[in-house]
């Protein structure tokens, strides 16, 4: 078993002064750890962005249309957004999976795939968003893809979302299963005003109230009503890739939500985290303390299409170069 005091023992072994390369160092023990290995390979490596919509946009809690989330799917596909360019500096391969867009473009791409289980979710504002064989089958998506990944030899994996309105599941999510206060769960997302905010906040504290009351005896019922497909399948697919051996390199706020039901779900999960860094979104920080987890980088982006981990990934390569790269004490004679 390699624990943390294997992997400093291994550090301070080599040709440095100890602890000399600080927090990477702290990054090393849990790459190390989570990898059971003191050589953890961070190659080959992949996002997986999952896009959906959100019959809650209809409630007026988003800036932007639903129609936005086909756009940057198409945009996605064309390798022109933020994931399509940091993923390709990073040398990161890339999937898009539709589970669930309410205008489709239509996908050309070989890395693209249609699984679309309803053209966006219903308004959680009004009711649950989506049924229980609805989010299974969103689950089911995510983990098939988790599988997929891990039999391409992939070793790190990330989870990114597109779905306009989809701050508001996860504000709902964070309160629901990290306890979170509602005003402190609720951010601006994509840009909602004033306004928008104080319906959000509405919506996100009648909702949770009506999960909470199914929490216990029925934890899918209550998730499914405040989750989004893309959430479900990001949790999914978290699940299923921690079953598989991966180390996960987690994103930002609407990610975190994922990984709060995978863990609720599947406990043990989010011991194959890495948190990759803390997004803007005020209730980020609660859930990810609810998952144990310190973040990497605090440097206020609030993107999401796995946007903060595909910046983080660096960070993972240099973790893993000083286990592997470095010369002993020993072997230089000092
Ligand atoms: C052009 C554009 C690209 C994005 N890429 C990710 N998001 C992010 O913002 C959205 C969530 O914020 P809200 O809940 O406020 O709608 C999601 O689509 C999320 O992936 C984007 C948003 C926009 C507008
Ligand atoms: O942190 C995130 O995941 C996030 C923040 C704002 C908008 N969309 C996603």
């Amino acid at each position: 078993m390699i624990d943390v005091e294997a992997v400093r023992k291994h550090l301070d072994a080599l040709a440095k002064p100890p602890r000399s390369m600080g927090r990477l160092e702290d990054l090393a023990c849990q790459l190390a750890v989570v990898q059971q290995r003191l050589d953890p390979v961070t190659r080959p490596r992949r996002v997986v962005l999952f896009a959906g919509d959100h019959g809650v946009v209809a409630s007026g809690v988003s800036a932007w249309p639903s129609a936005v989330t086909g756009m940057m799917v198409a945009t996605i596909a064309g390798g022109r957004a933020t994931s399509s360019a940091l993923a390709k500096a990073q040398d990161c391969d890339l999937r898009l999976i539709d589970v669930g867009v309410i205008d489709p473009p239509s996908l050309v791409a070989d890395f693209a795939r249609i699984a679309a289980i309803a053209p966006g979710t219903s308004d959680l504002a009004d009711g649950p968003a989506m049924t229980v064989q609805q989010f299974d089958a969103a689950w089911a998506i995510g983990a098939e893809e988790a599988e997929a990944a891990l039999a391409g030899g992939h070793r790190v994996l990330i989870a990114g979302e597109m779905g306009i309105g989809n701050t508001t599941p996860a504000a709902c999510l964070t309160v629901l299963l990290a306890d979170a206060p509602v005003d402190g769960a609720v951010g601006r997302g994509a840009g909602a005003d004033d306004a928008m905010m104080t319906r959000k906040v509405r919506i996100v504290t009648a909702a949770t109230a009506r999960a909470r009351a199914m929490l216990d005896a029925d934890p899918r019922a209550a998730i499914a009503a405040v989750a989004g497909f893309e959430i479900a399948a990001m949790a999914g697919f978290f699940a299923a890739a921690a079953g598989g051996g991966a180390t996960l390199l987690l994103d930002g706020y609407v990610a975190t939500a994922g990984a709060l039901i995978a863990e609720r779900l599947a406990p043990g999960t989010a011991r194959t985290m890495i948190a990759a860094h803390r997004s803007a979104e005020p209730g980020h920080a609660a859930a990810l303390a609810h998952l144990g987890l310190e973040p990497l980088l605090e440097w206020d982006m609030r993107l999401g299409e796995g946007s903060g981990a595909l910046v983080a990934l660096p960070l993972l390569d240099s973790a893993a170069a000083l286990l592997s790269g470095v010369a002993t004490l020993a072997e230089i004679g000092a």
